[in-house]
Order: structure tokens, then sequence, then C-alpha cells
């Protein structure tokens, strides 16, 4: 293609600023911002009055507003090849310095709203820009190490890391103090959204079930203290499962776990007491009293049990250990509130059921457990946010959701970009926003 075709062609499409990566054991996340494609206007639109996609009724002085999206997307990690192809395709490593000299600020909220601020350049950078060698893109996780040699050599982008912990927090604030409908309970096949106090915020316990588990206490906005973890989380639930199912995908195991019985290979307090409640220590029947237990004594072999009551069984531990260590660590701090955060949660109705049956039962229905709409992003998100410290430093409230929509597929097309490949739509998804920009 030709140089001035290639700049066409990328003028015709969404005009992308602040991209973020959060590169974990299992999955990369991606968290970027595009102006829609109806802003996607001429130069001489935009050098004249008229600004597409700008609103000018929210224009002052100083700023106007550009509308877009915050769009949120994973790609497996052992696939990082198509989130490289991806960033590729859609040509975003060529904004990545551009993102670096501006700024972002996200702290507050305006009427169940959120605004961001940024300078976000919504023109193209030129070939010498293109082909320098100093494109910045920040990103978390340990991957952010892992893979820093592949993203140079493959996309000439330099990964500007940012801690993961710092990242989840910062993920984790904004999402609470921004983002209207974010945080929810759900017990007994009943959601209900939490209306977050901001003054009434912190301390909380930030429970982020990934491949493996973090504990974070969190005081304030960059206050927090990782206090605990275990490597027991979705990890091991996902390659146990795969081994002992033989299913393919984490989706397939969760919908077997849908539809088994834990009950055929859990061992129950009734199996141990002739059906009865251990009443005296607060153990009814049908409390498991040992995962996997009833297959010591059964001469079974593995093909002898259901899939699906495997998968149940193995989803009940994990679930209901987090569960109990997340409330251990709460009471070791008096924390009355845990958010649960990572893909692992994945909106599942009964892995979110038997956590909060846990919390619940420990606590004696002191703690409650809190589940996040954007779980999966904390730490994408974070970094993300991360933009904001290398620019502006007013703080006024900066991204302004108009409308969420998560789950939901959509731009993982065009481009010869094939969504069935390599991303799972029902996880990707985006907000509409604006962008404060300065004028
Ligand atoms: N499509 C999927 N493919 C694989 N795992 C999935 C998928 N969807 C949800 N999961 C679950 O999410 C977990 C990964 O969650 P998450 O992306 O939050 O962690 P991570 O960043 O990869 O891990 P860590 O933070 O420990 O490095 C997996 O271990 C699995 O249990
Ligand atoms: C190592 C990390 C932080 C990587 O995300 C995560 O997988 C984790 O918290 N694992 C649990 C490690 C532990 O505390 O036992």
């Amino acid at each position: 293609m030709e140089k001035s075709e290639e700049k066409e062609s990328k003028q015709c499409e969404d005009e992308v600023s602040h991209l973020a990566l959060d590169i974990g054991g299992t999955l990369i996340k991606m968290v970027y911002f595009s102006s829609s494609s109806s802003s996607c206007s001429t130069s001489a639109q935009k050098n004249g009055s008229e600004k597409d996609g700008i609103d000018a009724s929210s224009e002052n002085l100083n700023y106007s507003f550009l509308s877009g999206r915050l769009h949120f997307l994973k790609f497996e990690t052992k696939n990082i090849s198509e989130c490289i192809n991806f960033i590729s395709s859609k040509h975003l490593q060529h904004y990545a310095d551009v993102l670096c000299s501006s700024s972002l600020l996200m702290d507050g909220i305006i009427s169940n709203s959120y605004l961001l601020r940024g300078s976000v350049n919504p023109g193209y950078r030129d070939d010498d820009a293109l082909a320098n060698d100093k494109n910045i893109i920040k990103a978390t996780g340990g991957g952010a190490f892992k893979f820093a040699d592949l993203f140079k050599e493959k996309l000439g982008i330099v990964l500007d890391k940012v801690d993961e912990m710092s990242s989840l927090v910062a993920g984790a604030n904004f999402l609470l103090k921004a983002v209207h409908h974010e945080a929810f309970t759900y017990m007994d096949g009943q959601k209900d959204y939490v209306q977050i106090d901001h003054k009434d915020l912190y301390p909380y316990l930030l429970v982020n079930v990934g491949s493996g588990v973090s504990m974070i206490k969190v005081d304030g906005d960059s206050k927090f203290e990782r206090v605990s973890g275990t490597s027991i989380g979705g990890g091991t639930f996902w390659g146990m499962g795969k081994l002992l199912t033989k299913c393919k995908s984490f989706d397939e195991l969760l919908e077997l776990s849908r539809q088994g019985n834990n009950k055929v290979i859990d061992m129950l307090v009734g199996d141990i007491y002739g059906g009865t409640d251990y009443a005296k220590i607060g153990l009814t029947s049908t409390t498991i009293a040992s995962s996997f237990g009833k297959a010591v004594s059964e001469n079974k072999e593995l093909e002898d049990y259901r899939a699906e009551d495997i998968a149940r069984s193995l989803l009940r531990m994990i679930s209901n250990n987090i569960g109990q260590i997340a409330y251990l660590n709460a009471l070791r701090f008096g924390l009355k509130r845990i958010f649960f955060g990572g893909f692992f949660i994945r909106g599942h109705e009964y892995t979110m059921d038997t956590i909060s049956v846990a919390v619940n039962f420990w606590s004696k229905g002191e703690a409650k457990a809190l589940f996040l709409r954007h779980e999966g992003f904390l730490g994408a998100l974070g970094a993300f946010m991360s933009y904001q410290k290398n620019g502006i430093t007013d703080s006024t409230n900066q991204l302004m959701e108009q409308h969420s929509s998560m789950p939901k597929s959509l731009f993982c097309t065009g481009n010869g970009f094939d969504s069935s490949t390599h991303a799972d739509t029902k996880d990707n998804g985006y907000i509409e926003c604006k962008v404060q920009i300065r004028n």
C-alpha cells in the first residue's frame, strides 16, 4: 500500500488513543480509548468549526469533548500473537508515544457518569514519528516483564511497566467511585447493585482471583497492602478441570459445572453422620465435609464419574476455599466489605453464589462478598489510568460514562480481523464515554 493510501485508510478507522495492557499468567487484558467512527472526520472538518464527534455544547474556553469508547478486550496469554496481530491490525502501536505525552485523570464522578480528561491527539503522526522506536505503552502483570522483548521485536513497542498490585487497586478504586452500578451482591440467584458512598469506601479487601489469588487491604487511593494470597485460584480450577474432564475451553468447564451435582463426589457431613446434622458445631447434613472425599471409598475410576459432577465439585471446592481465606483476612483486619475481581469469577452465578455463601457462613452474616461488573479488567484499567501521572495534574472528573455495554461483541471485526479466532466476545465490551480534550 502506498504511504498516502495507508494514511488515508487509517483516517477511516476509529481514532485510537491510550492503550494499556495487563498481561497475566492466563489472559491478556487490553483497554483502549477510541473516538467513535462517526467522529472519523476529514482534516478539513477537523480544522473547521464543525468538529464531528466533539460535543460543541460541552465546549468551554479551555476544553471540548470527544465522544468515544473505552474498549475492553481479552486474549489468551498462550496465544499472545493474536494480541500482537490485533494491535498491529488496528495500528495501535502508532499511537503509543502520543499517549505518553498526553494524560488522563479519572478520579471522580459527575451525575452517574465519568469523564476522562486527557490530551487526545486526534491526528496522525508523521512518518518519522511512525518510524521511530519510542512507542511506549503502559503494561502491567508478569507478562509486562516476560514479553517485553517480544513487543519490542514484533511491534517496536516499549512496555512501560506499571506495578500489578497498584494497577489492581487503581482500577478497583476508579470503578467503585466512577461507574454507576459497578458493584453488586449475588446470593440465592439474586443480583443486587450496591451504591457505594465515596466517603465510606475504605477500608476494604480486594480479592483478585486470576490464575493465582491476591488479597489486598485497600485503605485509600494509593494506600494498600497485599496481605495474603493463595495459589489455589482460577488456574487451579481451569488446569485441574481440563485434566479431569478433558474439556477444551474454560467456558465449557463452567457450563459442565452448571449441570453437575457435587454430592456425587463430595463427602457430606450427612454421609459421615448417618444422614443427620452435626448441629452442636453448626454443620448441617448437606455441608461438604470433604471435597472429592467420596471418591476414596467408592470403587470407581475417573471414567465412572460424570464430567459435570467433577466440574461442579471442583468449582465448589475452589470457590469455597477462596471465600474462606478472604473472610479470614477480612477478619484479621476488621474489614466488612470484600470485593472479588479477576476473570475466574466471570459473572458466573454458581461461582458467585458459592463465594457469597462461604463469606456469609464464616462471618455469620457480618461480612459481605461483592462482585464487580468489570471484574477482569482492574489491572488493565489501573495501567490505563496511570497515563494521568504523566500530565495534567488538576483533578476534576474525567471520564464520562454515557452507556456501558458489557458484555458485548463488537469491534473485533474489520481490518481482516476475525473475532472468533482470538477473542471471547462474551467478555469484550466497551463503555461509551467522552474525553475532555484541551483546545
Ligand atoms: N476464556 C478463558 N480462558 C482461560 N481462562 C479463563 C477464561 N475466562 C475466564 N478464565 C479464568 O480466569 C483466570 C485468569 O484470570 P485473570 O485474567 O484475572 O488472571 P491472570 O492475570 O491471567 O493471572 P495472574 O494475575 O495470576 O497472572 C483463569 O485461570 C481462568 O480460571
Ligand atoms: C503471582 C501473581 C501476583 C501474578 O499475578 C498471582 O498469580 C498471585 O497472587 N498468586 C498467588 C501467590 C501466592 O500468594 O501464593
